[in-house]
Formats: structure tokens, sequence, C-alpha cells
């Protein structure tokens, strides 16, 4: 079995207990669900922003432990302060060394779009996004089917979230687009065996319709590729690890985005 259908499977217990403990009931009367999520589409398009999509993700199953000590209230605002387009945060607990409060605090503190990165397997986990302030939710097209990802993306529309659909090669793009989505990511990470190749954007890009923001996902370190990306017709870049591995997260996307 490769990780990724690990995952899946720890995925579908977690959210199996987590439904006992907490009803649909209560997620709706959350604070931060009657609030409008901003949209995705106006932040990545705006002109004093970056593009970046920046990642706050403590450790991973291809790295390990990334950082052990960063504070997601104080990083992910210094890569708002930066220029960051949109923040991604991982709530995946057993894999990611995230949480449900992690996007939580992120909120508290940033008025851009939140991605809250996890495996979507289920629509409870869509309203868990709403309940917990998010804008975006990710559907992964190697781990649903083309009708979960239409019906998914429907349920999360109708809550007035943002949809971005990750595809890894033209198979999964061409039977997972729907009208019910509003960015496509090319991760250029392999998510069965974590193999990386920023050429899978390049080749992807002139497949994606127009009507969807393009973003390029993962292994992106050098702000020059981001300059190549963009040409290509890329919107957005998703960027985890380059930063979350230093020391300071907020100054390394500063940095970054002098060398852009
Ligand atoms: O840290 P990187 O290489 O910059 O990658 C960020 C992001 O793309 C990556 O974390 C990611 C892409 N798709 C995912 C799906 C689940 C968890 C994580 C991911």
């Amino acid at each position: 079995m490769n990780i990724l259908d690990k995952i899946v499977l720890r995925k579908k217990e977690e959210v199996a207990d987590v439904k006992r403990l907490v009803s649909i009931q209560d997620l709706e009367r959350a604070e931060h669900f009657k609030r409008m999520p901003y949209s995705f589409k106006e932040f990545l398009l705006a002109e004093d922003r970056t593009g970046i999509i920046a990642e706050f993700k403590r450790r991973s199953p291809s790295k390990g432990l990334i950082n052990g000590v960063a504070d997601v209230a104080e990083v992910t605002q210094d890569y708002n302060n930066a220029g960051a387009s949109a923040l991604s945060v991982l709530t995946d607990v057993d894999f990611f060394g995230g949480k449900a409060d992690d996007l939580i605090s992120a909120r508290a503190v940033n008025k851009i779009p939140i991605l809250r990165k996890d495996f979507m397997i289920d629509e409870y986990q869509i309203l868990e996004a709403k309940a917990w302030g998010a804008d975006i939710i990710l559907l992964i097209a190697s781990i649903l089917t083309p009708k979960q990802i239409n019906d998914f993306g429907k349920f999360a529309h109708d809550l007035g979230l943002n949809v971005l659909l990750e595809v890894h090669n033209l198979e999964e793009l061409e039977r997972s687009i729907s009208p019910n989505l509003d960015a496509i990511g090319v991760n250029n990470r392999n998510l069965g065996d974590f193999t990386v190749n920023i050429q899978t954007s390049f080749d992807l890009v002139n497949r994606i319709p127009n009507e969807f923001l393009k973003i390029s996902e993962s292994a992106i370190s050098d702000p020059a590729v981001i300059r190549e990306l963009k040409t290509a017709g890329f919107n957005g870049f998703l960027i985890g690890e380059n930063f979350m591995k230093t020391e300071n997260p907020g100054e390394a996307i500063k940095e970054f985005i002098e060398q852009m």
C-alpha cells in the first residue's frame, strides 16, 4: 500500500470518530459559519499581491519534521504582510502535524483567503472547513471519483467556499473537470511515491481551461522558476517547505519575493 492509500484509510477512521463527537448542528453554530468567504480569484489576481499561496506545514510524510517551533499566527501574518495572495494551512493531524486550531488561529489574524489543506473524503469535512473560517477547500483528483469531485464542489459552492482541484497528470485532469471548481492546481509532487518534477506544471498548463485559476504546487524554491511559471500561464504558486524549513519563514518569504 502506498502512503496516499494509508492516509486515506486513516482519514476515513478519523472522520468517522469526529462525527460522533461533533454534530453537523454544532458546526453550523460555529462563529465563522455565517461569514462570507473571500474570493480566491479576487485575491490571486490582485495587482498588489504576488500570486504566492504560502503554506504553514510542520511535517510531511516525505520530509519528516520540517519545523517544530514555528507559531502559526506569527508566520501566517508574516506571509500576509510580505505579499502572499492566500494562505494554506495543513489540518491533517497524523501525517502533517496540523490541527483545526492552526486554521482557526490563522483566520483570527488574517484577512486574505485561507485554504484548508487536508484530504477531503466526506462532505462533513467541508462543513468543518466553513466552521473553522476557511475560504478554500482542496479536492485531490487521485483519491476521489469524478462524481465525488462534482458533488463536493457543488456542496462547497453552496456554502460560498472556493474549490481548488489538485491533479498530477492529464488523465486526472480530463476526468475531473467540473463546473463546480474555481482553480486547478498541478501538483509537481507525486503523492504516491513523493518524486518531484516541476516539468509536470509546464506539461499540463495549456490543458487547463482558461476559466479556472491555474496553480503550480510543490517543490518551488527558486524565484526564477516563478517567472517561468507565470510566462507559461500560471496565476498561483503554492509554496510550503521552502519557507517552513528555515528558522524564520516570514523572513524567508520576504527575501524570496524581493528576488521575484
Ligand atoms: O512544501 P512544498 O514542496 O512547497 O509543497 C507545498 C504543497 O504543494 C504541498 O504541501 C501539497 C500539495 N498537495 C498536497 C496535498 C496534501 C498535503 C500537502 C500537499
